[in-house]
């Protein structure tokens, strides 16, 4: 692929005045990407029971694959080999690769951190290894994705405010080290975005004294970390609007591991415009289904009859061609095809979100949108 050398680049498409909420286009080597933007979560690369073909039917622009994993199984070398990530998955559209500092803490036997990085013992087979910004640049660059993040230290919830501190100031120190290490991984060649990521817990004036170590070293778009990770809704918004007026306007901002479908019209009237979260899938799989009114769990013998769709509302393939009733059966047979059903229209769901969210905003009728999608949509059981 031959890569203009504007590789990256965000154009703001319009701004809500009332709430402060986004529309933009992410130009990338291999493709653009309209925001607000929802990106499927393919851990190992593979969105689980979705084919390329299919996530493309269903209009995924950008997917999201993760360095830990991947380094671990099948190693980095291989998918290298096999032609980078978009290669050995066939995956042709851009990918967003995690860095590995939230994933060593959530998943790893046993880990120690310190300003060097991260030791851990893999929790396929409990060998040791060390994480640490320059690993995480080198191994991003073998998978090679079109963005890659920072590698950072994510602070668990609920921490002290000594932990949170810690991590802010561990997070600056790695992602000045990973900037450098990713512009000597690439010499030059713009080929692969490289995002910060801010920290800072539940606290705003550490979120602030993190976006003041972080925003100055000039990423080409931003993370909120650090959230997501079992906190209160409310804290997440929160500490959104205190950093809704502090990140770069012109750079796209990213809300990592959100989330729900109120999560995300929450955090685009905050200024948010790129979400990714395991939720679809993981739900998809286990017969929970995002409707306008709230979730639906399709194992219920409420179902049963219902020769309905998931949601009348829904383009989906499994919305155009199934029933719940019919869904609810394959469920309770153990069948493949229910999860795969589930998933491509949990993904369908907010991938759409994100498409009328983008289209109201266009249109300068958001807080309308949000009124509207708010009231009808619980939280829990529709
Ligand atoms: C680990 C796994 C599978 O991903 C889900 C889910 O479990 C779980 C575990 O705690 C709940 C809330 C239950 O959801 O949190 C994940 C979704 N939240 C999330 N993903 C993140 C990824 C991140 N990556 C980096 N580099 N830095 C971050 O600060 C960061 C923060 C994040 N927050
Ligand atoms: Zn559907």
């Amino acid at each position: 692929m031959n890569f203009p050398d504007t590789a990256f680049s965000f154009t703001l498409d319009a701004v809500c005045p009332v709430t402060g909420a986004r529309a933009g286009t992410l130009h990338t080597p291999r493709g653009d990407i309209q925001t607000p933007v929802f990106m499927p979560v393919g851990t190992q690369a593979t969105v689980k029971a979705m084919a390329p073909f299919e996530l493309e039917e269903m209009g995924a622009r950008i997917i999201l694959a993760n360095t830990y994993h991947l380094y671990l199984r099948p190693g980095a070398d291989i998918v290298a080999e096999g032609g980078g990530l978009h290669g050995f998955m066939q995956w042709k559209r851009p990918i967003l690769t995690d860095s590995g500092g939230f994933q060593v803490f959530s998943l790893s036997t046993l880990n120690r951190i310190s300003d060097e990085g991260v030791w851990c013992r893999s929790h396929h087979d409990g060998t040791p290894h060390v994480m640490n910004p320059e690993w995480s640049m080198s191994v991003q660059k073998q998978l090679g994705s079109d963005i890659a993040m920072c590698f950072d230290q994510c602070a668990p919830w609920p921490c002290s405010r000594e932990e949170a501190e810690g991590a802010v100031r561990r997070t600056a120190l790695w992602a000045a080290r990973s900037k450098e290490a990713h512009a000597r991984e690439w010499q030059g060649e713009r080929r692969q975005a490289l995002f910060g990521i801010v920290q800072g817990s539940v606290w705003e004036d550490l979120r602030l004294r993190s976006a003041k170590d972080i925003i100055p070293m000039d990423f080409p778009g931003y993370a909120v970390g650090g959230l997501s990770v079992g906190e209160p809704h409310g804290d997440m918004y929160r500490i959104l609007d205190s950093l809704k007026g502090v990140l770069p306007s012109g750079k796209p901002r990213y809300l990592m591991g959100v989330g729900r479908p109120d999560n995300l019209v929450e955090g685009v009237a905050r200024g948010i415009d790129m979400f990714d979260c395991v939720l679809p899938t993981r739900n998809g799989r286990n017969g929970t289904l995002f409707t306008p009114y709230g979730a639906v769990n399709i194992k219920k013998k409420q179902y049963e009859r219902d020769f309905t769709p998931v949601d009348p509302e829904c383009d989906c393939y499994a919305c155009r061609t199934f029933t719940r009733a019919y869904i609810r059966h394959l469920y309770r047979s153990g069948e493949i095809l229910a999860s795969r059903l589930c998933s491509w229209h949990n993904l369908r769901f907010l991938i759409r979100l994100g498409e009328e969210m983008r289209k109201a905003i266009l249109e300068g009728r958001f807080p309308e949108f949000r009124r509207a999608f708010l009231g009808r949509f619980s939280g829990g059981e529709a």
